[in-house]
């Protein structure tokens, strides 16, 4: 469990460095058996202290450790619908929020699906509709979305990304946000996404 903190805390970092969240914005958990790693409320991932992280239970209830990020009970809302995830992360990264504040958005699919690497890492992205930071009535809706989605999008807000472990994970938010840039540079651009034969195809090669 220390290796899994100090995993955590070098993970905040590196996220931190690259801008891929800033400020005290963000928050990153692992799950082992019943209980939940997550990062405190308030905590900048440029500086997370390993020892300082908050315990909660798959019902998203305090268990130990400082106060767990207001979003405790949207990562617990995914480890209850995806038994296979080990590791669930949200950040505030410029180009997906950015996404997530366009009007007419396809709220079963924010993005196209315009690289293999796209649909490998992330796949379809459904949109949540807004609620404050911290809002538990999101709770429902994330638990439904999470059974068949490991990656969604809260409206005006961010992107919530689950996988198998922390790798996995880190690999589907950063595929996720440079889909985002390139979804927002080619606006304007006449683009061909790829078909939904594509599409289905590599499901065989994930
Ligand atoms: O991103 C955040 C809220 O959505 C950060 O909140 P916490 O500091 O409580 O984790
Ligand atoms: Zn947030």
């Amino acid at each position: 469990m220390s290796d899994i903190r100090q995993q955590i805390a070098d993970l905040g970092a590196s996220f931190f460095t690259r801008r891929l969240t800033f400020g005290r914005t963000g928050n990153i958990s692992v799950r082992a058996s019943d209980r939940i790693l997550l990062t405190p409320t308030g905590a900048s991932l440029g500086s997370l202290d390993p020892d300082a992280l908050s315990v909660i239970d798959l019902d998203g209830t305090h268990v130990d450790g400082p106060k767990p990020s207001k979003e405790g009970f949207l990562h617990a809302a995914v480890y209850r619908s995806r038994p296979g995830a080990g590791a669930v992360i949200h950040l505030h990264s410029t180009y997906s929020v950015a996404v997530s504040c366009l009007d007419g958005l396809d709220s079963a699919a924010a993005l196209p699906p315009l690289t293999a690497y796209y649909v490998m890492r992330v796949g379809r992205l459904p949109l949540l509709p807004y609620h404050a930071p911290g809002d538990s009535s999101l709770r429902e809706t994330a638990e439904h979305v999470a059974r068949d989605h490991h990656a969604f999008l809260l409206a005006n807000h961010g992107p919530v990304v689950a996988g198998a472990d922390l790798a996995a994970a880190a690999d589907a938010v950063e595929e996720l946000e440079e889909t985002a840039r390139l979804f927002l540079l080619l606006q304007g651009h006449r683009t061909r996404p790829l078909t939904a034969e594509q599409v289905t195809a590599l499901g065989a090669t994930r």
